[in-house]
């Protein structure tokens, strides 16, 4: 039998513009997955409910302000990493506050789901990107 692994809670967000792009940011230099593009998010801290989670995320990464009541469940990632599981859910977000800027990332960009093929993602990722372009 395999080692188990932990698992690990990661909250994620599909910002949606008006014209129905989606936010993805590249992982910076230094970082395990480096230069691959993901969603904002991040890990749940012990105790922490994973919206408040994600909102407090999207205020580091962005310095953007949202609402729970603007965070829709979508779809979720199960993924086994080489060394953790990760367990992902991602939100949709189409109401926030302030201009999105980049505080962490190496870059960010607005994309359609069908051109995201363009931007490396992390493994756990291609299923999550299909039914965003189902949705959009
Ligand atoms: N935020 C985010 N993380 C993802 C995605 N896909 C994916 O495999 N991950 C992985 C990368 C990391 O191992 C983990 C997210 O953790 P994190 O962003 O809080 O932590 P990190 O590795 O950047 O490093 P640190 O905060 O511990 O310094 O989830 C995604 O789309 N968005």
């Amino acid at each position: 039998m395999s080692t188990p692994l932990p698992t690990l809670l990661v909250v994620a967000a599909a910002l949606i513009d008006a014209d129905g792009r989606v936010l993805i940011a590249q992982r910076p230099e230094g970082k395990q997955m480096a230069g691959l593009w993901e969603f904002p998010g991040g890990k749940v801290e012990p105790g922490e409910r994973p919206e408040a989670a994600l909102i407090r995320e999207l205020r580091e990464e962005l310095g953007v302000e949202t609402k729970e009541a603007c965070l829709a469940p979508f779809v979720f990632a199960s993924h086994a990493y080489e060394s953790f599981h990760l367990l992902m859910p991602l939100y949709l977000c189409r109401r926030w506050e302030g201009a999105v800027t980049r505080h962490e990332h190496a870059a960010l960009a607005w994309v359609r789901p069908n051109r995201m093929s363009d931007y490396p993602m992390p493994p756990a990722d291609a299923p999550l990107v299909a039914y965003l372009r189902d949705l959009l």
